[in-house]
């Protein structure tokens, strides 16, 4: 009875007394109570009906080609511990200093409407609306992505979602893009373990993943990985526990977070850095801009810079987390981004995506606005929100009027130019098998494995085979004697 999540529209009836005030039409006209009822009446002269029917034939918008299903919230990120000597961003200035924040989570292959139980990595996306403009770190709940080469980006995305065919998920276009792109199996591996079912975005980790430029205010360039670990513990279902709840409440993740937050009980996050010197990088024994790697955490140890804490639910969901446009290109002085080719092609995408999904002026959308600075842009017209347009500010750039112009910034630092290697990272998913994955973790690998792997075509599943193996010859082995012991045991299914 008290669950916020499943009583919003009763607890707004409770703080209201009585309807609050005479519907219109979006022209704003009084409706009329006759013309609630269209039966022996002409249509077009109900304005009521005409603007409703139209208005909601249009209400659909395309959904995120991947992460469309999500829970998101508001908050803050607070600063506990000073990295002024790391990186000049005023988001950083001060201990204590307090950023505004919006974030998501988000399962990446399943639809709009799909489970967010399923077994699936999830986005874990933040924007910060700090002083200089938005900061958006748009990351994974695993410490590493799939694949460098955003060239990869279109075949994954159709690989793993579904056949165009017959509309439903294919064991063997998704065991074929695997294969083909081995790199891949360090991050599945993650995914087919523990990790691969959130119990609750308060539980689950967050990270930017990529190795991050950033300067300090004398120029010196430090490199950095962002980590977000809840402080609620890290905890995830287990496959059979997910498939139950997932029958029950394909929003369970959604759900849970909403109603903690509605409760008062306020997710939070320790966020830390990874920090590398230039030396630290050109002495690294690995490449530390690869994004299929992760950083040994003995070698590069975690260093506390803050918290963060999702203290609001939306108001309205569409308008707050539907419509928020994360782009790693959202970057401000003093962080310069990622130097590898995956994040290059990553500020292409999002952009184009939003342009798409939401318009020319997707920035000017309430929850997209940075609502700690001015904007002056030369940016003006096109479909709407167009806030106030840029007014009667000139709208050329350069111009001898008094229209905005450049800073100028010094130290503002260039990105690295980096060389980018094949990938090649089986000894990082050795290590995660052998010794980051307890015992009981290695059999429920395995088992989750064998679900997907079951029904693939048998050379898929020679094919995969010959990884595991290459992985460990445990793993390989087990696989191949749980795909001899149960032949055709398992059937298609998402767990
Ligand atoms: C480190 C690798 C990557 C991570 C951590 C990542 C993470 C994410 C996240 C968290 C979202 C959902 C954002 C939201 O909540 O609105 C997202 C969406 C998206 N991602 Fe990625 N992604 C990665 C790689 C890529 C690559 C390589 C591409 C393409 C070159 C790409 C293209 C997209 C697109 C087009 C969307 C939808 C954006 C929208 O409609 O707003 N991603 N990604």
């Amino acid at each position: 009875k008290n669950d916020p999540a499943a009583n919003q529209l009763i607890m707004f009836k409770e703080k209201t007394s009585g309807p609050i005030g005479i519907m219109t039409t979006s022209a704003g006209a009084p409706v009329e109570h006759k013309d609630t009822n269209t039966l022996n009446s002409r249509l077009i002269f109900n304005e009521y009906f005409m603007d409703s029917l139209t208005h909601t034939v249009r209400e659909r918008i395309p959904e995120r080609v991947v992460h469309a299903v999500a829970g998101g919230a508001f908050g803050y990120f607070e600063v506990t511990h000073d990295i002024t000597h790391i990186c000049k961003a005023k988001l950083f200035s001060r201990v204590g200093k307090k950023t505004p924040v919006a974030a998501r989570f988000s399962p990446v292959v399943v639809e709009r409407g799909g489970s967010d139980t399923s077994r699936d990595a999830r986005g874990f996306a933040v924007k910060f609306y700090t002083e200089e403009g938005n900061f958006d770190i748009v990351g994974f709940n695993t410490p590493m992505f799939l694949y460098k080469d955003p060239v990869i980006f279109p075949t994954f995305v159709h690989a793993l979602k579904k056949n165009p065919a017959n509309n439903l998920f294919d064991t063997n276009s998704f065991w074929d893009f695997l294969t083909l792109q081995p790199e891949t199996f360090h991050m599945f591996l993650l995914v087919f373990g523990d990790r691969g079912i959130p119990d609750g975005y308060h539980h689950m980790p967050g990270f930017g993943i990529h190795t991050f430029e950033v300067v300090n205010g004398h120029g010196s360039k430090y490199f950095v990985r962002f980590h977000f670990v809840p402080d609620a513990g890290i905890k995830n279902l287990r496959s059979e526990d997910a498939k139950k709840i997932s029958s029950e409440d394909a929003d369970y993740n959604t759900r849970t977070l909403y109603r903690s937050i509605a409760n008062g009980d306020f997710p939070s996050w320790t966020v830390s850095l990874q920090i590398l010197s230039l030396d630290d990088v050109k002495n690294a024994r690995l490449d530390v801009f690869d994004v299929t790697k992760v950083l040994p955490l003995d070698e590069y140890p975690l260093h506390p810079v803050g918290k963060m804490v999702l203290n609001k639910n939306a108001v309205n969901y569409f308008a707050e987390i539907e419509q928020l446009a994360f782009s790693p290109g959202n970057l401000v002085p003093g962080i310069l981004g990622g130097p590898d080719k995956l994040f290059e092609g990553r500020r292409l995408a999002y952009r184009e995506a939003q342009h798409y999904r939401l318009g020319a002026n997707f920035n000017r959308i309430p929850v997209n606005c940075p609502i700690q600075t001015k904007v002056l842009e030369y940016n003006r017209d096109g479909v709407p929100p167009l806030k106030d347009n840029g007014k009667d500010i000139p709208n050329y750039y350069p111009n001898s009027f008094n229209g905005p112009v450049p800073y100028k910034d010094h130290k503002r630092g260039e990105l690295l130019q980096i060389f980018e290697e094949d990938p090649n990272n089986f000894e990082q998913a050795r290590e995660l098998y052998i010794n980051e994955m307890t015992k009981e973790e290695r059999s429920r690998l395995v088992e989750n494995v064998l679900y997907r792997l079951g029904p693939a075509a048998k050379f898929l599943q020679e094919r995969a085979l010959k990884i595991f193996y290459i992985i460990h010859p445990d793993l390989g082995s087990r696989i191949e004697q749980g795909l001899l012991a149960n032949g055709t045991k398992y059937d298609w299914n998402r767990y």
